[in-house]
């Protein structure tokens, strides 16, 4: 009899999912994904089977919006019905914020759960939501067994340069450093990039995870050793509605001029990136099919950063070999890699533009001194594997 393995990634008003079947040997396979978008409002549930087709769709009504319980007991009840003979064996969780402490991913406990909401702060548009979603699967099935991924545990083991600001000491030994994020996509990229790429080896790669969060990665060797994102996820790349790196000397001014804690905080999440300098979308789409020059601005700092970052990145590691695209818009947007490629021609990067149209593997020319990738990533996989080594042992 096979297993099964629930995936989640819980966002602010969203909760995706997916089932994965475990059968022994090799990667587990994923039998069903979806999603229960519009929590708090209007929850919409959609799923799909492994070929993508629509398996069912279901909405509820507004006094149901909020109870997270509820809507993941229905999802919980909906899941069992499908497992075909295979058994639940456990819950694995994208957690984004894992603190100091956490390199690898672990089995939820109470004592841990406590651990986890003193991240919160750290992490205010991600860890709130995640541990919600542990809560409440926890109350609706108690006896299921629930593991943490930590978005922060695959750079954990960064040289300390990469980890520490220039601050008072005792400051980074209180927790105040920089962690990076997005680690299971980049734990992904960097298991599954030997496998299209084998002459790469062990290489210095620069990862371009670019979605409504974005951050880039230095991968050595397998291992992360530099990255965009700090403290929080707030720092490095412009995003969707997030700043990206800001002098620090920003914050002083804002908060003489009264904005407090809150305020900044929700400005510089949620108000600036791609939104706040288009005025218009967070969306990159919408940007790049608007003439406004505002719009057009907000893509060109966002790929004059892409590229700038490289540079960065590339002298953590005394060189780079391959650069790789991954997430939404690194997966689907020729028009940002093309203008990236072109603002890093001085590291040779050559791009072929029908390869690229195409979202093609491989995205630069048989003569470009750096080969660039685009490789769709896989967090869930990602998750669905460390859940079950932490259970299984395999
Ligand atoms: N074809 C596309 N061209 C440009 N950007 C795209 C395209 N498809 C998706 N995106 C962008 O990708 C973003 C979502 O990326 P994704 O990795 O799914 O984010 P997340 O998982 O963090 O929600 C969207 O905000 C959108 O701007
Ligand atoms: C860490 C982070 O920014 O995640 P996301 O891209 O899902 O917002
Ligand atoms: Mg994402």
């Amino acid at each position: 009899m096979s297993n099964a393995i629930l995936v989640i990634n819980a966002g602010s008003s969203s909760l995706k999912f997916s089932v994965f079947r475990d059968h022994g040997d090799g990667d587990p396979v994923v039998t069903v994904n979806g999603q229960i978008s519009g929590i708090g409002t209007q929850p919409v549930f959609e799923a799909k089977d492994a070929q993508r087709r629509p398996l069912a769709d279901k909405s509820w009504g507004a006094g149901e919006a909020g109870d997270r319980t509820a809507l993941l007991s229905y999802l919980l009840d909906w899941i069992e019905e499908r497992l075909e003979g295979a058994t639940l064996i456990a819950a694995g969780h994208r957690v984004v914020h894992g603190g100091v402490s956490h390199a690898a991913p672990v089995l939820l406990t109470p004592a841990l759960m406590d651990e986890l909401d003193a991240l919160v702060p750290l992490a205010p548009l991600h860890q709130p939501h995640n541990l919600a979603a542990i809560r409440a699967l926890a109350e609706a099935h108690p006896e299921l067994p629930q593991v943490a991924c930590f978005d922060t545990a695959f750079h954990r083991n960064q040289p300390w340069q990469a980890q520490t600001f220039a601050i008072p000491r005792e400051l980074t030994e209180e927790g105040v450093r920089r962690y990076g994020f997005h680690g299971l996509s980049y734990e992904y990229i960097a298991r599954r990039l030997p496998e299209i790429a084998p002459e790469l080896g062990d290489s210095r790669v620069v990862v371009a995870h670019l979605g409504s969060g974005a951050s880039m990665c230095a991968i050595h060797g397998g291992r992360s050793v530099d990255s965009t994102m700090g403290f929080t996820a707030l720092d490095g790349l412009p995003m969707g509605t997030r700043c990206g790196t800001i002098d620090p000397g920003v914050l002083i001014y804002l908060m003489r001029k009264g904005m407090d804690a809150g305020a900044i905080e929700k400005m510089l999440y949620n108000k600036s990136g791609l939104l706040g300098v288009s005025g218009i979308s967070n969306d990159m789409r919408t940007l790049l099919d608007s003439s406004d020059p505002h719009a057009q601005e907000a893509v060109e700092l966002f790929c004059f950063r892409i590229a700038k970052e490289t540079g960065a990145l590339t002298a953590s590691m005394g060189g780079v070999d391959a650069l790789v695209f991954t997430a939404g818009i690194g997966e689907r947007s020729a028009p940002v890699r093309t203008r990236v490629g072109d603002k890093l021609a001085w590291l040779g990067v050559e791009i072929d533009a029908a390869a690229n149209l195409a979202n093609a593997t491989k995205i630069s020319t048989p003569g470009s001194r750096l080969p660039v990738y685009v490789i769709p990533t896989d967090e869930e996989r990602m998750i669905a594997l460390h859940t079950r080594r932490v259970l299984t042992g395999r």
